[in-house]
C-alpha cells in the first residue's frame, strides 16, 4: 500500500483549523497523515486537540531563546531543525503567529510550506487581518473580504496563492459575525488547499 504524504502543522492558538485538518485526514477527505503539531504557545488549545488525536506535539518558545541571549534566527533555525526530524511532505501554518525568517525557510528548499491567511492577496497582510477588513468595510473602502492559502516566502503573506475565496461582509454584521463567517470558510479552504498543494508537490 502506498505510504501517505505527511504533514507537520504549526499553531499558536485554539487550533480549529488544525481540527479541520485532523477531521479531514480521519474521514479520508485529506489523503495525508499529520505526524506532528508544533506550537509556539504552551497553552494553545490546539495542543490538546493534537493529543486527543494521538498526534505528537512539540512546544517552542522564542522567549526562552531570547532569555538565553539567542536570536530570533537561532529560534527559527531550531524550529526548522525540529520539523526536519519528521521529514514532512508539507508544512502547514494554521494560525502560527510568528514571522519566519529566511533561516527557517532555508530548511525547506522545496517550497513546501503553506500558510492560511484570513484576507485576500495583497489586502491585509500580517496580523489582525479580520479586524482591519471589518474597519475598512465600515469606512466604505471594501465591499467584501476573503481568505487564502499561499506558499510561505520571506515576504509575509506574499507567497504564491494556492487557493483563495471571497467572503461577504453584510451591513448588519458585527465583527464577531464576520469572524464566524471567515473561520467557517477557513475550515473548508485549509483542507482543500492542503490537498491541492500535496497534489502539486507530488507532480513535481
Ligand atoms: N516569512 C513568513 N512568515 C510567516 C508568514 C509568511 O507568509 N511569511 N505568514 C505568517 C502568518 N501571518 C499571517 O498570515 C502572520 C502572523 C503573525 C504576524 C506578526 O506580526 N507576528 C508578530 C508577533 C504577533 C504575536 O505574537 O501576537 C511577530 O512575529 O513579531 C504577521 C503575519 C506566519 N509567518
Ligand atoms: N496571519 C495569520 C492569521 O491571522 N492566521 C489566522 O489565525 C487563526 C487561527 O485560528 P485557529 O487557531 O482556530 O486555527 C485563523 O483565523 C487564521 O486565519
Amino acid at each position: 500500500m502506498a505510504t501517505l504524504p505527511t504533514i507537520v502543522v504549526l499553531i499558536s492558538g485554539s487550533g480549529t483549523n488544525l481540527q479541520a485538518l485532523i477531521d479531514a485526514t480521519q474521514q479520508g477527505q485529506l489523503k495525508a497523515k499529520i505526524v506532528a503539531v508544533v506550537s509556539n504557545r504552551q497553552k494553545a488549545y490546539g495542543l490538546e486537540r493534537a493529543r486527543l488525536a494521538g498526534i505528537p506535539t512539540e512546544t517552542v518558545s522564542l522567549k526562552k531563546f531570547k532569555d538565553q541571549g539567542k536570536s530570533r534566527e537561532d529560534f527559527d533555525n531550531f524550529v526548522g531543525q525540529l520539523i526536519d526530524q519528521y521529514k514532512p511532505t508539507l508544512v502547514v501554518l494554521a494560525g502560527w503567529m510568528h514571522i519566519l525568517s529566511p533561516r527557517f525557510l532555508s530548511h525547506f528548499p522545496n517550497d513546501n510550506v503553506m500558510n492560511l491567511h484570513p484576507a485576500l492577496p495583497g489586502q491585509f497582510d500580517g496580523a489582525h487581518a479580520i479586524e482591519r477588513a471589518f474597519e475598512a468595510f465600515q469606512q466604505g473602502k471594501i465591499t467584501h473580504t476573503g481568505i487564502m492559502v499561499h506558499k510561505v516566502i520571506a515576504d509575509v503573506d506574499r507567497g504564491q496563492v494556492i487557493l483563495q475565496q471571497p467572503v461577504p461582509i453584510l451591513d448588519t454584521d458585527t465583527l464577531e459575525d464576520l469572524e464566524d463567517r471567515i473561520h467557517k470558510a477557513e475550515h473548508e479552504l485549509i483542507v482543500k488547499g492542503a490537498q491541492v498543494f500535496l497534489d502539486q508537490l507530488a507532480s513535481l
